[in-house]
């Protein structure tokens, strides 16, 4: 088969740059054609994919973390080619989910290969759904980012995400740190009106965060229910509480047991709208507008955005269920 190959050698803090090659020679020794491409940035990789994947790639591979992942959906997100993931990222929220192996490239590619090949002991194809970004009425945003399939975020994580961008150190772990500390000693409630399938719920809150999948924040047990194969999208509310029970209540996200917290509230819904409170009422609340949203970790435009479930988007490459392969049951 003919393999477009996409990798970001900075994923994962640059500790697996060489993890694109070798991915190459392995699926290529399993007798694929492979058309590399090692860009040096997201927009360059975006348009290198598009170009590759137009020129009748039979999959799409990507190198990389949730952010390379995000950017290979966007590229197949609608068409029939399948989207094969080597995990190298930092948090690889994604694979998890899915129970796809983690800084295993040789794991990885056998899975690819199984599931491009049909040995559906080892592989399958499965399509599953995607978030899609659009503005309220429907119109398309600006700029790319529109698919999603993780998790969009436009609360307190969202804003640590941003600050630690910011800094230029320390680096690694040490800066989203000094991030959350940061953001901690300004804690104050966002303003949000968010409309689900059920109707508009207006007020404070910390955190709205949309979940097609599980995980987020590097294994963050967020919707430990989320089924991406079911049309339906996952809506959790934090409500404003104070500085140590925030931290509290991170900790319970570590373990998937925040869920019967009464501070977080949790909606299934097909499609939910996310405005700042302010803007969309014209009244003062004396509430800070939500912070800029995150998607898979990535920036995406900012709200008002409505985020909806599209069904079967895109076929990933995975292992097949009891196949023994990667890191257990994934959807
Ligand atoms: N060549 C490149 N291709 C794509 N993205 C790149 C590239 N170089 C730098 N980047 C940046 O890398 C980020 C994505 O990194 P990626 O998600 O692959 O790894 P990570 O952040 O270590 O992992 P994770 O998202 O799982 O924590 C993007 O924000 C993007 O701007």
């Amino acid at each position: 088969m003919r393999i477009a190959l996409l990798s970001n050698p900075s994923s994962g803090r640059g500790r697996h740059a060489q993890a694109d090659d070798d991915a190459r020679l392995r699926l290529m020794r399993a007798g694929h054609e492979v058309l590399h491409v090692r860009t040096g940035s997201y927009e360059q990789a975006r348009s290198a994919g598009s170009a590759l994947v137009a020129q009748e790639a039979d999959a799409l591979v990507v190198v990389g973390g949730d952010g390379m992942v995000h950017l290979g959906l966007e590229v197949v997100a609608g068409t029939e080619v399948p989207l094969g993931i080597v995990a190298t990222g930092t948090g690889n929220d994604i694979a998890r989910h899915f129970g796809l192996p983690s800084r295993d490239v040789a794991e990885g590619t056998r899975i690819i290969d199984a599931a491009l090949s049909g040995r559906t002991s080892t592989g399958r194809v499965l399509a599953v759904d995607a978030i899609r970004a659009t503005r309220p009425d429907g119109t398309v945003v600006a700029g790319g980012h529109q698919w999603s399939l993780a998790v969009v975020s436009a609360g307190f994580d969202a804003a640590v995400n941003a600050r630690a961008n910011l800094m230029t150190w320390p680096a690694g772990e040490g800066r989203y740190l000094r991030a959350v500390l940061a953001e901690l000693s300004t804690l104050a409630p966002y303003g949000y009106r968010i409309t689900t399938d059920s109707g508009t719920w207006e007020g404070p809150a910390l955190l709205a965060a949309v979940a097609n999948t599980r995980y987020f924040g590097g294994g963050m047990d967020l919707a430990p229910h989320a089924d991406p194969c079911d049309g339906m999208l996952e809506v959790l509310r934090l409500e404003p509480v104070g500085r140590f029970r925030l931290l509290g209540l991170l900790r319970r996200l570590l373990a998937g047991t925040h869920l019967d917290s009464p501070h977080i509230h949790l909606e299934r819904t097909a499609s939910v709208t996310i405005e700042a409170l302010d803007e969309r009422t014209g009244q003062d609340h004396g509430l800070r507008p939500p912070p800029h949203p995150y998607a898979d970790g990535e920036p995406l435009a900012p709200l008002p955005l409505r985020l909806s479930a599209v069904a079967q988007a895109v076929r990933l490459l995975l292992p097949a269920p009891g196949s023994g392969l990667g890191a257990g049951a994934g959807t």
